[in-house]
């Protein structure tokens, strides 16, 4: 595979149990791709992540990746933490590399906790409780969380459902700058406009089957 192709999908098919739920799938991610996913609901769009993430395997087709799942960096669906949720960005974020087996974190370990708040425009609200933000900070806090791991490649799983228009440009916007400095985004969504403003590439499901 050449390395400018990060995932490689030829005709996949996906059932559970008897349920088909899509078939001759295929598609190409090449880095630097800003690459969306649509369809309607139940088209498979989360199983289509949950095969790249390899928490599944095709019941048909190949899929091949050439990055390591480490590489891979996951946004879920905006989740409304409670206005009570005591942990700061800061912390929030520092979770992630928290260790089982010392409780510190490592100096360059702080340097990328501060690094990724600062890619997400949250370097003067370190310390602010995630609880109180506004529902497009709280989306860049899980997004800071997620680059962290430095990942190559950004998988979003409609990140912005349910923010209103400001809040959803505030997060695509950062999601965007990223894309432009080389990551490789992966983005499920149903928003026709975000689609129009952001995405390179876009893969259809539900339509052939
Ligand atoms: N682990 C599973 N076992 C059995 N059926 C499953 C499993 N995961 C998903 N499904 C079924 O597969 C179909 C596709 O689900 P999926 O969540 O991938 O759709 P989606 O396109 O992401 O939908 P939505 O837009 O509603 O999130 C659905 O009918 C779902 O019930």
């Amino acid at each position: 595979m050449k390395p400018n192709i990060l995932i490689q999908a030829n005709q996949l098919q996906m059932k559970f149990g008897n349920q088909l739920v899509f078939q001759q799938v295929s598609f190409q991610v090449q880095r630097g791709d800003f690459f969306s996913i649509v369809g309607p609901n139940g088209a498979g769009k989360t199983t289509l992540l949950r095969l790249i993430l390899g928490q599944l395997k095709p019941t048909q087709g190949h899929l091949h990746l050439n990055l390591a799942l480490q590489k891979m960096g996951y946004v879920p669906q905006f989740r409304n933490l409670d206005s009570e949720y005591p942990l700061s960005a800061q912390a929030f974020v520092e979770l992630k590399l928290t260790h089982s087996y010392w409780p510190w974190l490592t100096a360059s370990e702080k340097k990328q906790v501060a690094q990724a708040l600062t890619a997400v425009h949250l370097q003067n609200q370190v310390r602010a409780r995630v609880g109180r933000m506004s529902g497009g900070e709280k989306q860049r806090v899980y997004l800071a969380q997620a680059l962290v791991a430095e990942p190559e490649l950004l998988i979003l799983d409609e990140p912005t459902a349910s923010l209103d228009t400001q809040a959803k440009l505030e997060v695509m916007d950062v999601v965007a700058e990223l894309n432009q400095r080389g990551t490789t985004v992966i983005l499920i969504t149903h928003d026709e406009a975000l689609l129009a403003r952001y995405s390179t590439k876009k893969l259809v499901l539900g339509a052939t089957v």
